[in-house]
């Protein structure tokens, strides 16, 4: 099977990786292009634009960083839409809200092609291993077609109906995993400031009732400071900001997301935006006196 794929950034790169491993020939297009190389070494095809990637392959797959990103990959000169149509597929994992994915589907189908969004739970690791949660809705009839490339990239598919609702989806569990980085970071300074061993907490927590992966996972490397990007701390803000408004429009309230947000911007306006979303600790360590009474 032939598939393109648009946007190679940690997670682009790690599932069309994926894909070429598993057999599947690859025509990949990235902004900075540069960052094609890797995977040509791997066995994958460039194309120069992701018109040109939709008039090859019959399905494209696209994974990109925001709404404006999505957009400006379908609509803007060279663009999908210039090549869509009647039996090709377009499939975007890149999360974003419902409204952006309603825009690209309502496109897409004019002209005669299909459209499902993909959004995905799991980061960095789980995209090489093929471990990632798979959020679709759209075009039934594409989502089966797609099955078999959703078994490569991930361990299991949802299809959630209707467009909009792997968007929904994607951005409740974001907003909820947001809100726990910042109670864990606040647990952490909680421990340290109060006498406690915070690796100590960690132990603790692994054992009970809210021990999870991400814990054990971000935990010992923000007590080291370390905060090498798997996702982004900009694009946690941005899932952040995404589902408040989401909140918004159901009139549901939300403090405590709206809280973390708050601490997510204030990462972002530290420089912090393009390291691992757990950098959050950062602020809050600050936030917490750094060190003074
Ligand atoms: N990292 C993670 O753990 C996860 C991320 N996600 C989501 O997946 C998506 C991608 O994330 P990730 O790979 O981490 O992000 P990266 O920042 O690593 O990559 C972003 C990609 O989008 C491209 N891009 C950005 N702006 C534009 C534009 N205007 N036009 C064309 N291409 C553009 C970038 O191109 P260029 O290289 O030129 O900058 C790059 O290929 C995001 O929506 C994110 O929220 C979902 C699950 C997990
Ligand atoms: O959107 C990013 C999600 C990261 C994760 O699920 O670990």
């Amino acid at each position: 099977m032939e598939v393109g794929f648009l946007g190679l950034g940690i997670m682009g790169k790690a599932m069309a990786t994926n894909l070429l491993r598993h057999g599947y020939r690859v025509t990949v297009w990235n902004r900075t292009t540069a960052k094609c190389q890797d995977l040509v070494a791997l066995g994958a095809t460039v194309g120069e634009t992701p018109a040109a990637i939709v008039a090859r392959c019959r399905y494209t797959i696209a994974m990109l960083s925001d709404p404006s990103a999505a957009l400006s990959v379908v609509f803007d000169k060279d663009g999908v839409l210039e090549q869509i149509g009647d039996g090709k597929g377009y499939i975007d994992m890149s999360t974003v809200d419902a409204a952006t994915s309603s825009k690209i589907s309502e496109a897409v189908k004019l002209k005669g092609g299909a459209f499902v969004e993909a959004p995905v739970s799991g980061s960095k690791k789980p995209a090489e291993d093929g471990q990632l949660v798979i959020l679709a809705a759209g075009d039934k009839k594409l989502y089966d077609e797609m099955v078999p490339a959703f078994d490569v990239l991930g361990k299991k598919s949802f299809f959630l109906g209707e467009i909009g609702n792997g968007a929904k989806m994607k951005l409740v569990v974001n907003m909820i995993m947001g809100s726990m980085m910042n109670s864990l970071s606040e647990g952490l300074c909680l421990a340290d400031k109060s006498g406690l061993s915070p690796q100590t907490l960690l132990d603790v927590l692994d054992l009970g009732a809210i021990a999870n992966p991400m814990f054990k996972l971000k935990g010992p490397a923000m007590l080291q400071g370390s905060y090498s990007p798997a996702f982004p701390l900009k694009h946690q803000q941005k899932d952040m900001r995404l589902a408040l408004a989401l909140g918004d429009e159901n009139a549901v309230s939300m403090p405590v997301s709206a809280a973390a947000n708050e601490a997510f911007k204030k990462a972002r306006s530290l420089g912090l935006g393009d390291l691992d979303f757990s950098a959050v600790y950062e602020v809050v360590k600050g936030a917490g006196g750094s060190g003074q009474a």
